[in-house]
C-alpha cells in the first residue's frame, strides 16, 4: 500500500519533469518551470520518504500487536487510505496545475503565471497539513493501541469469566452426564471456596490492620505513660528536693522554736513598752524584745529572746511563712505542734483561726501536698478536737443532746476524716462554734481552757504496697490564758464563783508548769512523767524528733504589763532561757511620755526603747545546737 503511494508520487515528479522537457521551448516560462521543478522535486521525495517511514512504523506496530484483531487492522487501513486519498488529491492538484501551466505557457501572461504559482504553493501547504494530520493520526493510533490493549485485557478477563459461566451453565444443563454434574458441583464448590478464601483473606487483613492499630495505640499509650511517669518523676524529684530543703531549714531553725507576736497597739504610749531591738531579723540570729515597764520604784528594761518577733503590722500570712515547713515535716512523718500562749485578748484565736489563720493555711497546704503527690501516694487526714478544762477532757466532735460538752477519757477522743479542704474548713467552723457554746454552758470562758486540734496524716504509697505507711500529725494548741488568777490577783466574785476561779487558776498554773517541764525535757533529755491531762494528752508532741513552735502572744495595752511579762517568762522558761529576761538598766520613772516618743511607729524593727537606754542594742548569739536542736 505504501509502495503504491510512493510510486504515485514518483510518477508525479516524473510528470513535472516531462512537462518541463516538453515545454523547453516556451520562452519566458522555462525558468519558472525550472524553479517549480527544483522546489517540488526534493519536497516530493522528502515527503515520500517521511510517508514511507510513518507507514512502516504503523504497519510494524500492527504486525507486532499480538492482540490485534480484525477491527484494529480495519482501523489502520482506514487511516492509511485516508492519507492515500489526501495524496491522491494532491497529486491531482499538482497535475492540473501543471496542466494549467502548460496551457498558459501558450497564451501566457506574467500575472496569471504568478497566480498559478501561488496556487501551487497553496497546494503544497495542503500537502504539509496532510502530513501533520498523518502524524497526529499516528499518535492517536499509538494511544488507541494502548487503550485497546487495556480493553483487550479486560475483555479477555470478561471472556474468561463468561466462558466459565457458560461452561457452568452448560454443565448444569447437561441431563445425562453425572460426571459433568460432579464437575459442576466441584466448580460451584471451587468458586465458593475461592470466595470464602478471599473473604478469609480480607478478614485476616482487616484483623491484621486492627492489631496493627491496637499495637500502635498501645505503643502510643506506653510512650504517653512513660512521658507522664518521667514528668512525675521530675516533679517527684523536685518535690523531694524541695522537702529536703525544708527539712534542712527546719533543722537549722531547731526542733523547738519560740516566737513572739505583738498585737497591733491601740495605745501609742503602751506600744513604747514592748519594742524590737534588732530590726533585721533572720532565723540564725535571735531577736531581742525589750520591755520597758514601770515598777514600784523605777522604770525597768528587760530583754527577752525569740527566734522571731512579729510586730503589729505583720499578718497571719507572715507568721505562717515562718512555720510552713511544719506541714511538710508532718507529711514526712513527724509530729509538729504549735502552741499559742498568751493572755485573753492577745490574738491567739486570731492567729490560729481567723479566716487566714494558721489552721486554715495548714489545711490548705496539706491538701495541696496530697494533690501534688497523688500519682505516688494516697493521703488520709483525720481530725480530732478536744478541750481540756480543770484537767477534764471534752470531745468537741461529739454533740450531746443537752448541748453540753461530751466528757471523755484520755485517748478516747473521736476522729473524723477530712475529705476536702472545703469540708475541713466547714468542720473547723462547727468545732469553734461548739467551743463557744459549750464554754457558756460549762460556765468557763474559752481562755480558761486548753483547746487542742489535731490533724493526723497517713500517707500510703500507691506504687509500692509493701512500703510502710508514713504517719505524722500537725497539732494546734490554744493554751489557757496566762493572766494571773488566784485569790490575790483575780477575785472574780465570791463564794462558789471565787472558789471556781481559784481552782481554774490553780489548774492552769499546774498544767502550764507540767507542759513547760515536758517541753524542757526535750532539750535536757530528762525523763519526764506528765502529771496533768494536758501533757498526757499531747504526749506524742513531746516525744523525740517532734517539732514544737511556741507563739507567745502579747498585747501592748496599758495595765497589761503583768500579763505580758507572764507570757514572756513562760515562753522563755519553756525553752530553758532565763525566765525573768535580762535586766538591761534601771532608769528613773519618767514624769510623762513625751509626744515625740508617744507617737512611736508600729513599723517592724524600730527601736524607741534602745534610743532611750544607755546600753547599746546588741544581737544575741544564735542558740547553741546542743540546747535547741535535737
Ligand atoms: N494581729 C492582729 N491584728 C488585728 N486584730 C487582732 C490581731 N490579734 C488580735 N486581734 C483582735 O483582737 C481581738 C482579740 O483577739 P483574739 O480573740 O484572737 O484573742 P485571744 O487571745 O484568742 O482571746 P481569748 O483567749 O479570750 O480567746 C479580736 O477582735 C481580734 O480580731
Amino acid at each position: 500500500m505504501s509502495d503504491d503511494v510512493v510510486t504515485r508520487l514518483k510518477n508525479l515528479e516524473a510528470l513535472v519533469l516531462s512537462l518541463k522537457e516538453d515545454r523547453a521551448g516556451c520562452a519566458g516560462q522555462q525558468s519558472a518551470l525550472d524553479s517549480l521543478s527544483k522546489t517540488l522535486s526534493p519536497l516530493m521525495s522528502k515527503h515520500a520518504k517521511d510517508i514511507k517511514h510513518y507507514f512502516t512504523l504503523m504497519l510494524d506496530a500492527v504486525s507486532k500487536s499480538e492482540n490485534a484483531d480484525e477491527g484494529l487492522e480495519v482501523q489502520v487501513s482506514l487511516i492509511l487510505s485516508q492519507i492515500e486519498s489526501e495524496f491522491r488529491n494532491l497529486a491531482q492538484n499538482v497535475a492540473s496545475m501543471v496542466q494549467t501551466v502548460d496551457t498558459q505557457c501558450r497564451e501566457s501572461t506574467q500575472h496569471e503565471f504568478q497566480e498559478q504559482v501561488k496556487l501551487l504553493k497553496q497546494n503544497n501547504a495542503e500537502f504539509v497539513s496532510a502530513l501533520d494530520k498523518f502524524a497526529s493520526a499516528q499518535d492517536k493510533f499509538e494511544k488507541d493501541q494502548f487503550e485497546k490493549d487495556v480493553e483487550l485485557i479486560s475483555q479477555s478477563n470478561e471472556i474468561a469469566r463468561l466462558k466459565s459461566a457458560l461452561y457452568l451453565a452448560q454443565s448444569q444443563k447437561s441431563p445425562e452426564k453425572g460426571a459433568d454434574d460432579a464437575n459442576s458441583t466441584e466448580n460451584v464448590e471451587y468458586f465458593k471456596q475461592q470466595l470464602e478464601s478471599q473473604k478469609a483473606e480480607i478478614d485476616s487483613q482487616k484483623a491484621e490492620l486492627e492489631s496493627q492499630k491496637e499495637s500502635q495505640k498501645a505503643e502510643l499509650e506506653s510512650q504517653k505513660a512513660e512521658l507522664v511517669s518521667r514528668h512525675q518523676e521530675k516533679i517527684g524529684l523536685f518535690t523531694a528536693k524541695y522537702r529536703a530543703l525544708f527539712e534542712e531549714l527546719a533543722t537549722a531553725k531547731g526542733n523547738i522554736r519560740v516566737v513572739c507576736r505583738i498585737r497591733p497597739a491601740k495605745d501609742a504610749s503602751a506600744a513604747e513598752m514592748i519594742k524590737l531591738e534588732n530590726p533585721e531579723q533572720n532565723f540564725l540570729v535571735w531577736t531581742t524584745l525589750r520591755t520597758s515597764y514601770q515598777n514600784d520604784k523605777s522604770r525597768e528594761a528587760r530583754d527577752f529572746e525569740f527566734q522571731r518577733v512579729f510586730g503589729g503590722d505583720e499578718t497571719n500570712h507572715d507568721v505562717f511563712g515562718e512555720v510552713r515547713d511544719f506541714a511538710i515535716s508532718a507529711a514526712s512523718g513527724r509530729v509538729c505542734t504549735i502552741f499559742a500562749y498568751g493572755a485573753s485578748g492577745t490574738g491567739k484565736s486570731y492567729t490560729f483561726t481567723h479566716k487566714d489563720g494558721l489552721i486554715q493555711s495548714y489545711i490548705q497546704l496539706l491538701f495541696e501536698l496530697s494533690e501534688e503527690e497523688r500519682a505516688h501516694y494516697e493521703y488520709e487526714f483525720r481530725i480530732s478536737a478536744v478541750e481540756i478544762y480543770l484537767n477534764r477532757l471534752f470531745d468537741l466532735l461529739q454533740t450531746p443532746a443537752n448541748n453540753a460538752k461530751a466528757e471523755i477519757r484520755l485517748n478516747a477522743e473521736s476522729t473524723t476524716n477530712l475529705d476536702s479542704r472545703e469540708a475541713a474548713i466547714g468542720l473547723l467552723e462547727r468545732i469553734l462554734e461548739r467551743r463557744e457554746v459549750a464554754s457558756t454552758v460549762q460556765n468557763a470562758t474559752s481562755s480558761r481552757s486548753h483547746f487542742i486540734l489535731t490533724i493526723k496524716i497517713t500517707k500510703r504509697s500507691l506504687t509500692n504496697p509493701n512500703e510502710t505507711p508514713i504517719k505524722g500529725q500537725v497539732r494546734f494548741l490554744d493554751l489557757a490564758g496566762s493572766e494571773r488568777v488566784g485569790k490575790n490577783s483575780l477575785t472574780g466574785g465570791s463564794g462558789p464563783q471565787q472558789s471556781l476561779v481559784y481552782d481554774q487558776g490553780n489548774d492552769i498554773n499546774q498544767s502550764l508548769l507540767d507542759l513547760g517541764k515536758g517541753i524542757r525535757s526535750l532539750v535536757t533529755k530528762d525523763n519526764f512523767v506528765p502529771s496533768h491531762n494536758l501533757t498526757r494528752y499531747i504526749r506524742s508532741s513531746l516525744s523525740h524528733g517532734s517539732r514544737l513552735l511556741i507563739v507567745a502572744t502579747v498585747s501592748p495595752l496599758a495595765g497589761n504589763q503583768n500579763n505580758t511579762l507572764n507570757t514572756l517568762r513562760w515562753s522563755q522558761d519553756a525553752i530553758g532561757r532565763p525566765s525573768q529576761g535580762k535586766l538591761v538598766t534601771q532608769t528613773r520613772a519618767p514624769e510623762s511620755v513625751s509626744p515625740s516618743t508617744a507617737g512611736g511607729s508600729r513599723q517592724r524593727g524600730t527601736s524607741a526603747v534602745s534610743s532611750k537606754t544607755s546600753t547599746p542594742s546588741k544581737k544575741s548569739a544564735p542558740p547553741s545546737p546542743s540546747n535547741f536542736k535535737r
